[in-house]
């Protein structure tokens, strides 16, 4: 019992379910264990307490086993119809990028030339938010690109986790993400991104100490291409005051 706890505890990440598995096996690892015990040591007959402890631990086990396994099947559930759609999404190989498992850059091209489209067409705001770890180069450099390919898969799974579900998250180019906000204002956004980067921050910082630096964009241009090129050459300057212009803004992080 105690050996398939450890395995599972190894394997699952940290979280209610994990949490409900380790409790609710405890319990009944403590009742079996008593109970054991019982076969060797003898206790006082007026002594209620060990009889107590001995069953009760059992009930209540398989209770909290009963709903973390309800849970887990729910959690299953909506991870099978996530990996369906992604599978649906991704049957052109070349839109995953291996390491992050993101969308790439000609994913990105597709979404976002069907947005602009949406967005001409229902007259709604759409906003691209460009990512960047800075120093990323010297990162690599001082800690290694091992860490380096950490943070960058550590960073693609807090986008997928942390966005909308009808928001797009894509590794546009080495430590460069891109998010797709369909019908999002830039006031939106802003918080949004402020947001994400505090969460980002937060989670990266426990593996090395990060600053991330976001650029907004209104998208305005009738095509792809020209947006994703605006939102580049946004991203290659640091010094656009936040919120001072209403088609671009830049928030920073560390
Ligand atoms: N570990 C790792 N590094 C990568 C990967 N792809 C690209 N790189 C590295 O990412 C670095 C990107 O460098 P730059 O574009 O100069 O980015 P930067 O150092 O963050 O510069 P600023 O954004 O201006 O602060 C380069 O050193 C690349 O070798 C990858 O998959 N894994």
């Amino acid at each position: 019992m105690a050996f398939v706890l450890g395995l599972l505890l190894k394997t699952r990440a940290a979280g209610r379910i994990t949490n409900g598995i380790y409790l609710g096996g405890s319990l009944l690892l403590t009742s079996m264990t008593l109970d054991v015990w019982d076969e060797f040591l003898r206790y006082p007959e007026s002594s209620q307490l060990m009889s107590w402890l001995e069953s009760l631990p059992m009930p209540i086990g398989f209770v909290v086993l009963g709903l973390t396994a309800h849970q887990w099947y729910h959690e299953t559930q909506i991870m099978q119809r996530q990996m369906r759609l992604r599978e649906t999404h991704l049957r052109e190989h070349r839109w995953l990028d291996p390491l992050t498992l993101l969308y790439t850059k000609p994913y990105l091209e597709y979404v976002l030339k069907r947005e602009i489209s949406l967005q001409r067409a229902t007259g709604q705001s759409l906003t691209l938010v460009g990512i960047n770890i800075k120093n990323f180069d010297l990162l690599n450099q001082q800690l290694g690109c091992a860490v380096g390919d950490q943070l960058l898969r550590q960073l693609g799974e807090l986008l997928v986790l942390l966005s909308r579900p009808d928001d797009t998250a894509c590794r546009e180019h080495a430590d460069r993400f891109v998010l797709v906000l369909p019908h999002t204002t830039m006031e939106q956004a802003e918080i949004i991104v402020r947001t994400l980067l505090n969460a980002l921050t937060e989670a990266l910082n426990k593996v090395t100490e990060v600053r991330l630096e976001a650029s907004l964009l209104r998208v305005t241009e009738p095509n792809a291409a020209a947006a994703l090129r605006q939102l580049n050459a946004l991203m290659q300057q640091s010094s656009v005051a936040p919120g001072k212009q209403s088609d671009y803004a830049q928030l920073a992080h560390h």
